[in-house]
């Protein structure tokens, strides 16, 4: 933990217990909340850019309906707008529940809680956690639905292009085992965060997320106008500036391993501001809950051997129930010396 986040603890202590009372200053001091119309001018030819160098993108000209994004954003901030005793219903420090209402980032573990709430969503198998997931706002499963289907698709459509970039599945999908692969994909987990920042009243001394890696295989990341996300680039953190409507691919620890590390997993974080509210939508997607994270056996040879441990789901959870799971540390402990 930075020290600063240390004295934030001190500092901000009774403001962040305040707001978690449900007191708030986005209803009190008459701070805007997010805009809620924009243009968001998406053309209809896909174009997924990945470079395998590459742990950040942008992805723009995806295909995905504005409508869908737009109204992701506007349902989103409705829920954070409900009243609290609408939300907490779905409080709950068990990690396996369909639906999770929380704030800060580990809640049972922060010292010192980060400016953010979340709402975390478990997309599949749809019919079994839907009747989960909030009824309020009345549009919220449709609107959400609508948009986890959509980013389920791309990911796929990622997945087929990462695959053939390391070689492993061809262009035509001609190779039952590839056909195998992918259906493995489609078959995978997916989670959806729905992160909400109010303005902070002192930014410099916290955070809304720290320095971490998403578990995932890949993160589709869809930010709101609101600058906020910034990546380890080197030494320096860098901004990831909004372009409405399009993601922000971040590579996940489970593709670092499935790669046996030809794709490296993203450190980022979230600064906060004291005038805007922020809102994201990360949706998560890996293979299934139950499988065997492993580097691809057609990436390993003598001249390039395993570079990580099988890895599960199961292992990620009870690490970051003991431990603290920020900078990359879970994948720390996969890495093969
Ligand atoms: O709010 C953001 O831009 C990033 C959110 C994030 O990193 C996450 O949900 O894992
Ligand atoms: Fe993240």
């Amino acid at each position: 933990m930075s020290p600063s986040l240390a004295k934030s603890g001190e500092r901000l202590k009774n403001e962040i217990e305040d707001y978690h009372k449900g007191v708030k200053y986005l209803h009190e001091s008459g701070i805007q909340r997010v805009p809620k119309k924009y243009i968001f001018p998406i053309s209809e030819r896909p174009n997924y850019a990945i470079n395998g160098k590459q742990q950040a993108s942008k992805l723009v000209n995806h295909g995905i309906p504005e409508e869908v994004i737009r109204s992701m954003v506007d349902v989103g901030g409705r829920f954070f707008d409900l009243p609290l005793v609408e939300r907490e219903k779905y409080m709950t420090t068990d990690m396996t529940t369909p639906v999770r209402y929380g704030t800060s980032f580990n809640q049972t573990k922060d010292g010192v809680f980060c400016w953010r709430d979340f709402l975390k969503l478990v997309c599949d198998p749809l019919p079994d956690v839907l009747p989960h997931w909030p009824s309020s706002p009345s549009d919220f499963r449709e609107k959400t639905v609508a948009y986890s289907k959509e980013t389920k698709f791309l990911f796929l459509k990622l997945v087929e292009a990462i695959l053939e970039s390391l070689g492993i599945a061809t262009k035509n999908k001609t190779k039952i085992d590839d056909e195998e692969m992918l259906q493995e994909f489609e078959d995978g987990s997916q989670l959806m965060a729905v992160n909400f920042y109010p303005p902070c009243p002192d930014p410099d001394l916290t955070l809304g997320m720290p320095p971490h890696s998403d578990y995932g295989f890949l993160t589709l990341l869809l930010q709101d106008e609101v600058e906020g996300l910034q990546v380890k680039c080197n030494e320096d953190w860098v901004t990831v500036q909004p372009i409405p409507g399009a993601f922000v691919v971040n590579v996940g620890d489970h593709l670092e391993i499935f790669s046996n590390g030809k794709y490296k997993s993203v450190l980022h974080r979230v600064l906060v501001n004291s005038l805007k509210s922020r809102i994201s939508v990360a949706s998560l997607h890996s293979l299934p809950f139950n499988s065997i994270v492993k580097p691809s056996p057609i990436l390993i040879s003598e001249t390039n051997p395993k570079r990580y441990k099988d890895t599960n789901f199961a292992a990620f959870l009870e690490y970051i129930k003991s431990c603290d799971s920020t900078n990359k540390s879970f994948l720390e402990t996969r890495k093969l010396t």
